[in-house]
């Protein structure tokens, strides 16, 4: 069987639709796997059923064979994914009370009817606005992912297929469910349920998971309000992601699984190294065609992907200890969430020093709570940290690689002259630059610990020195003095220029202000501190944190205070595609230029429509598929029909894209 299957499934016209006159716009080519949309676009698919097909005919053919692969010791996934009101709830069985059994009954059933020695487990998540909620938990607890996997997940060790679909049940009353203009139940989350399958083999426990998805309905929010338009926002930003996630694993791109919550979840089990099957289900109304054709492009997206499940098995067989480093949860995400870097997602991999909790941390990165970061450290972390030295006067150093933590005794401490605890907010800009030159070296190089700790212990005197004098300061009846925000600090050490050393080699350039600049060669430096000798060039992000302003800024004053904002960005952006297109001056090149962007529209070509401005991709695919159903545009007012635009959006466009239509002219006129 492929590894990637595909199909698509039509539900019947209800009795009202048909009572209303609706027409069926789906037919069906069953010898060669096609569906047509509005006799305009057909599609290929693996299986393709038709309003006639059975639960149990979809059960057989499409989930069974995976079925049996899970129960094998292979990772799969059975997801159903359309429009809303188009029958996914339906055919997965993710209903409370299903009319008739769906896909999930049905593989309970064929596990729990098999022989041998197994154990089965259940869980059961949604993914609502982004948020992953165990719904098996009886508070519905919000879950925290770590490592792609839900933190606490409620597993339920179930014997028989009744137990198992008892605890779905209950967990479906959980899930949230609303109504919309298409569904009166509709499903307003992605539901996860999960089947940990166990084989208790002779040779020992092979496990394999079957994940059972009932996607919420893509729809166009565009003629919704309120609550339902966010939650509408939210279930299509996780379907556009995991769009993004299939079409990363058809052309093998960087997958990106930490784009939505709903892939994060999904991560262990969306791999070629697995088996997925998608069923598309489709509305048979020739008015749902766009959605349907937008249902149909994805699960071809989907066929394309080419997998190889057995040699992952192989790959898992191979490696059977592959048990991830374990740390408490909430450290990882502490450490995680203070030292990220702007804009990278990415799990940190590097040795990083800290040892001035949340003075240094970077733009945008939330601070963590200290409170909670006690007690977190573990004895042996792939990071090099030091304790807070706010809480406590003998501050832990603690250097990884294989070491062990090494704490100071008191006689060292007594050495250095610290006598009682004080809150150490390090001010100066010199710590954070040689905690970051030395991060790396550090780890590699035991010699560099001895100097830290001198660099640390500076650090400390000056902030005792500090505290004494504005003790003092107090005690003489006058007010403490008050330490300057960081980012005051941080632009004030900027100006000042380099406050510390510049390393080239040959030479080190060691400076408190840019009037005294000293330059003393390696010997010097090594003789002064020996431990310098070994310390690397200065990191260039170092380099630049604490380099003067550019000179370009002086002659330029409006410029210097200039943010640049997604406004800002977006308005040059737009200034760039106007400046492309030809200018109306008079009566004639207007007519020019309406005909040139009319001409753009009735291509239906998404790349050329894409560059009109205010039409992005999305307003692209929906442009492009209503020329395909219902033919191209033939003015700018058939853009109120376009289905899936928004009501103001030819105000827009005609304003963005500097269209004067006579009509408009004289409506103006006149009003
Ligand atoms: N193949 C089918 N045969 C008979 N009835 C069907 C079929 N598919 C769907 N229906 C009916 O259509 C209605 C909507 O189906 P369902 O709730 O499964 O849609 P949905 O895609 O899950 O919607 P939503 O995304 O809003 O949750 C239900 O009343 C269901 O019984």
């Amino acid at each position: 069987m492929d590894a990637v299957v595909a199909a698509v499934r039509c539900r019947p016209l209800t009795t009202l639709e048909r009572d209303s006159g609706c027409r069926n716009a789906i037919e069906f080519l069953p010898q060669t796997n096609q569906v047509l949309v509005a006799r305009e676009r057909a599609f290929s698919l693996n299986h393709v059923y038709s309003e006639d097909a059975t639960q149990k005919e979809i059960y057989d053919t499409l989930v069974d064979p995976v079925v049996e692969k899970v129960m094998k010791g292979f990772t799969a996934c059975v997801m159903a994914y359309g429009q809303t009101g188009s029958g996914k709830t339906y055919t997965m069985g993710t209903k409370v009370k299903a009319p008739t059994p769906g896909i999930v009954q049905k593989a309970l059933e064929r596990i729990f009817s098999s022989s041998g020695n197994f154990e089965v487990h259940v869980s059961f998540l949604e993914v609502y606005k982004e948020e992953v909620l165990d719904l098996l938990s009886p508070e519905k607890k919000k879950m925290h992912l770590v490592e792609f996997k839900p933190v606490g997940l409620t597993l339920k060790k179930t014997g028989t297929m009744e137990v198992a679909l008892s605890e779905m049940e209950k967990g479906l009353k959980n899930r949230h469910v609303g109504a919309t203009n298409a569904n009166l139940h509709s499903s307003r989350s992605h539901a996860v349920f999960t089947i940990h399958f166990s084989n208790l083999t002779e040779d020992g426990r092979c496990s394999s998971k079957l994940y059972l998805v009932d996607l919420a309905g893509s729809e166009s929010v565009s003629e919704m309000s309120g609550d339902t338009r966010k939650e509408g926002v939210m279930i299509n930003k996780g379907l556009l992601q995991l769009g993004n996630v299939m079409s990363a694993l058809s052309s093998s791109d960087h997958v990106p699984y930490r784009n939505s919550a709903l892939t994060t979840v999904l991560k262990d089990t969306l791999s070629p190294q697995n088996y997925v099957v998608l069923i598309a289900c489709i509305s048979p109304l020739e008015t749902d065609a766009s959605m349907t054709v937008n249902s149909l492009q994805f699960a071809s997206r989907v066929r394309s992907i080419k997998g190889n499940p057995e040699a992952g098995l192989l790959i898992k067989q191979r490696n059977p200890i592959m048990t991830p480093f374990k740390v408490p949860s909430n450290f990882k995400r502490a450490v995680n969430s203070t030292i990220a870097t702007p804009g990278s997602h990415g799990k940190v991999t590097r040795p990083v020093l800290r040892p001035f909790n949340n003075t240094f941390s970077s733009p945008g990165t939330p601070r963590v709570n200290q409170k909670k970061q006690e007690n977190l450290w573990p004895t042996s972390t792939p990071f090099l940290t030091a304790k807070p030295l706010c809480a406590d006067p003998t501050p832990i150093l603690k250097v990884n690689a294989g070491r062990s933590v090494k704490r100071r005794s008191s006689s060292e401490w007594d050495s250095l002259n610290i006598s009682s605890s004080t809150i150490i907010d390090a001010t100066a800009t010199q710590v954070k630059a040689q905690a970051e030159v030395n991060q790396t070296s550090l780890v590699q190089n035991a010699e560099n610990e001895t100097w830290l700790r001198s660099v640390i212990a500076d650090v400390i005197r000056e902030e005792l020195r500090n505290t004494f004098l504005s003790q003092t300061r107090v005690q003489d009846g006058l007010s403490p003095p008050k330490q300057p925000r960081r980012s005051a600090r941080l632009s004030m050490a900027r100006q000042e220029g380099p406050s510390f050393f510049e390393h080239d080699g040959n030479t080190t350039i060691m400076s408190s202000s840019p009037k005294e600049k000293k330059i003393v060669t390696n010997s010097e430096v090594s003789q002064s501190n020996p431990v310098r000798k070994s310390i690397g060039p200065v990191r260039r992000s170092t380099r630049l944190s604490v380099a003067p302003k550019p000179l370009y800024f002086a002659d330029s004053p409006v410029k210097q205070n200039l943010k640049v904002t997604k406004q800002t960005k977006k308005a040059a952006r737009l200034s760039t595609r106007l400046s492309m297109l030809p200018k109306a001056t008079s009566g004639n090149a207007q007519s020019h230029m309406n005909n040139y962007v009319l001409e753009i529209l009735q291509s239906g070509n998404i790349k050329k429509l894409q560059s009109l401005p205010t039409i992005g991709p999305k307003t692209a695919v929906i442009i492009s598929n209503h020329s395909l159903l219902h033919g191209p545009i033939k003015s700018f007012k058939d853009l109120v029909n376009v289905r899936g635009l928004s009501v103001n959006f030819r105000k827009r466009f005609l304003w963005a894209n500097n269209i004067i239509l006579e009509d408009d002219l004289d409506e103006t006129a006149s009003s």
